[in-house]
């Protein structure tokens, strides 16, 4: 090739230009640069040519004359960095594409001269034109929410510092003066020599709609639809909150507890809507008796708490407390209707009584619960004894899960003398239970404890069919039929029985009144379907219903009639002084004139 002129010895290449270019620097004497040429570089005859880009120096040489005696061509392949390039320029095109699609703002912060560059969509997100909104990092520090201020600077100067990427979502100041939640995120783009950062760059997105409904969820998930008061998960929030908060300062927090005394009979009496007005009116009550730092709170049903803090020293609760016994003791006026209801309230105190929100939660309720026996409308501060209490009713539900099995219960039967006759004919099955620890335990004990623990349905059918047996030895010992009373608890006629009872009689082919069920008056006003199905149940399957301690509560006749009641117990608090008061004569007189005419019989306790 050396010593050809160039269009012979590379024609194919010498034809796109080249030669040209050697004759041009050959005339005028000047070199050539050029960068990134292409060449197409021919193959064999019938393969196709491959593209090189390369950088070209056409260098003209001198003669002794002075004249251009040659050219020097020298050429460096740079095709693999044109390639990259052209690769990083159309990543760069589809990054800003995605950028520009996800409607995210850009920004680009040199650290060294602490020029920050921000994208006109950026601008846009906070409400402003064109004008530079955010020169440096200054500008950019001062616009975020106070609030957030500090994690948001803390969090960039992490990612400068050799942390994970910038990734955090603040509120900044928009062009109006409001604030508007942004999920920004950085990276490191370029370092210096020692590997310090020395550029980052970033997006950030508009989250505003998202926050809201963030925000929304949060409420529903917080607040009590009824009352808008804390619901329970907040309140359990607030109490951990608080009992850090006084820990910190060295001060006092104190939690009630409050639950509506006979509430219940507000749903029963006046319906449940006119229910959830009283509550709604409770709720102002309380939150009227404390102050704006402190918390009321709705945990659900007619239970309330109120956490009072920010103490320093000046114990006020008691006022407080006796406070919302006063208000929630006032009538309530429901569209027409009045309804009279106390509450009764439990006081526990962070640190004298505990540590844990759970331990002072349980303290306050065992303190409410004090107050509910006691008599309710009254406040109970909690103590030892109180703990010990709620230990042995927790203990004694334990032992009473076993009790069944164990043969621990057993059932006495009352007589019942047919005056007329002077004759037995009925008992009323009443059960007891001789613990191995403690005795004979009052059915007033634990009978509440196995209605809470559902426990009654399992001991109430054992009793039933106890009783069906009893009745059916006795009915065929006298060899007439032989009644036995059992009685149901409310709780009983919540859920479906699992023994069906109608059933077991007719199985032993006893008579439908071999067993007579009592009921509580309070029953009779429950509105549910259930204990009105069956009632009715009963009576057509010729259960006879007797109701219990007729007197103590609201004696209502219609329902007598309603439910077709067979029999009435007259409380013993009138029968064990008939003789002596002419009160509990005139009310047991009247009673039992009364039960006659509407076709009852009476049973005098
Ligand atoms: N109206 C209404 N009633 C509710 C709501 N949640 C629960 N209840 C009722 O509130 C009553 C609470 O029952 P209790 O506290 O056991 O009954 P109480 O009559 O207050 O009895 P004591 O507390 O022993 O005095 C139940 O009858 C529930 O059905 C509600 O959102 N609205």
């Amino acid at each position: 090739m050396v010593g050809r002129p160039c269009r012979e010895a590379v024609p194919g290449i010498a034809a796109q230009g080249y030669a040209a270019l050697v004759d041009n620097v050959f005339a005028s004497g000047k070199p050539f640069i050029g960068h990134q040429m292409l060449v197409k570089v021919p193959h064999l005859a019938g393969e196709p040519e491959t593209d090189r880009y390369v950088d070209f120096v056409f260098q003209p040489l001198f003669g002794a004359d002075g004249k251009v005696s040659g050219v020097f061509v020298q050429g460096n392949d740079v095709t693999e960095q044109k390639l990259a390039q052209k690769a990083l320029q159309a990543s760069n095109e589809r990054w800003k594409f995605a950028i520009e699609g996800a409607r995210d703002g850009v920004w680009d912060w040199n650290v060294l001269t602490n020029e920050l560059v921000v994208s006109n969509r950026y601008k846009e997100i906070l409400g402003h034109g064109d004008e530079e909104v955010l020169g440096r990092y200054e500008d950019w520090a001062s616009k975020i929410y106070p609030e957030d201020r500090h994690t948001a600077i803390e969090s960039l100067q992490d990612t400068v510092q050799g942390g994970p990427p910038f990734h955090i979502e603040y509120r900044l100041r928009c062009n109006d003066g409001q604030y508007k939640w942004v999920l920004s995120r950085g990276v490191v783009v370029a370092r210096d020599e020692n590997g310090r950062p020395t550029r980052l760059t970033g997006t950030i997105t508009d989250i505003s709609e998202k926050k809201q409904t963030e925000e929304i969820i949060w409420r529903h998930a917080s607040f009590d639809y009824l009352t808008g008061l804390p619901n329970r998960r907040l309140f359990r929030d607030r109490l951990e909150q608080e009992v850090r908060k006084a820990h910190r300062e060295g001060d006092e927090v104190v939690l009630m507890f409050i639950d509506l005394d006979r509430f219940k009979e507000v749903n029963d009496l006046l319906g449940h809507d006119a229910g959830d007005k009283l509550l709604a009116q409770v709720s102002r009550r309380l939150t009227s008796c404390v102050r704006d730092s402190d918390t009321v709170a709705r945990l659900g049903g007619d239970e309330f708490t109120v956490i009072l803090t920010d103490l320093h020293g000046h114990p006020h609760f008691e006022q407080v407390a006796q406070k919302i016994i006063t208000q929630l003791a006032k009538p309530f006026w429901l569209e027409g209707d009045t309804a009279h209801i106390s509450a009764s309230v439990g006081i526990t105190l962070y640190p004298a009584d505990g540590f844990e929100p759970e331990g002072l939660i349980r303290n306050a309720d065992q303190a409410m619960y004090a107050a509910k026996h006691a008599g309710r409308n009254q406040f109970r501060f909690f103590t030892k004894s109180m703990q010990d209490e709620a230990q042995r009713r927790i203990q004694l539900t334990q032992d009473l899960r076993n009790a069944l099995a164990a043969e621990e219960l057993f059932v006495h039967y009352q007589p019942v003398v047919d005056l007329d006759s002077r004759r037995i004919t009925k008992a009323e099955a009443l059960l007891r239970w001789n613990h191995p620890t403690y005795g004979l335990v009052e059915p007033t004990q634990f009978i509440p404890l196995a209605e809470e623990s559902g426990l009654i349905h399992e001991i109430g059918d054992w009793v039933f069919t106890q009783a069906a047996s009893c009745s059916e030895r006795w009915g065929e010992n006298s060899g007439i039929p032989f009644q036995i009373s059992v009685n149901r608890s409310p709780v009983q006629f919540l859920v479906k029985a699992s023994v069906d009872w109608t059933g077991v009689l007719k199985s032993k082919g006893l008579p439908p009144h071999s067993i007579a069920v009592e009921i509580t008056e309070g029953l009779l006003l429950n509105t549910s379907p259930n204990v009105a199905e069956m009632l009715y149940r009963y009576r057509d399957a010729g259960i006879q219903v007797a109701l219990d301690d007729f007197g103590t509560g609201y004696s209502s006749l219609a329902y007598l009639k309603r439910f077709d009641i067979d029999y009435l117990k007259i409380d013993q608090s009138f029968v064990r002084d008939i003789e002596k008061n002419e009160g509990s004569r005139a009310i047991a007189d009247s009673t039992i004139a009364m039960a006659h005419r509407l076709g009852l019989k009476v049973i005098a306790e």
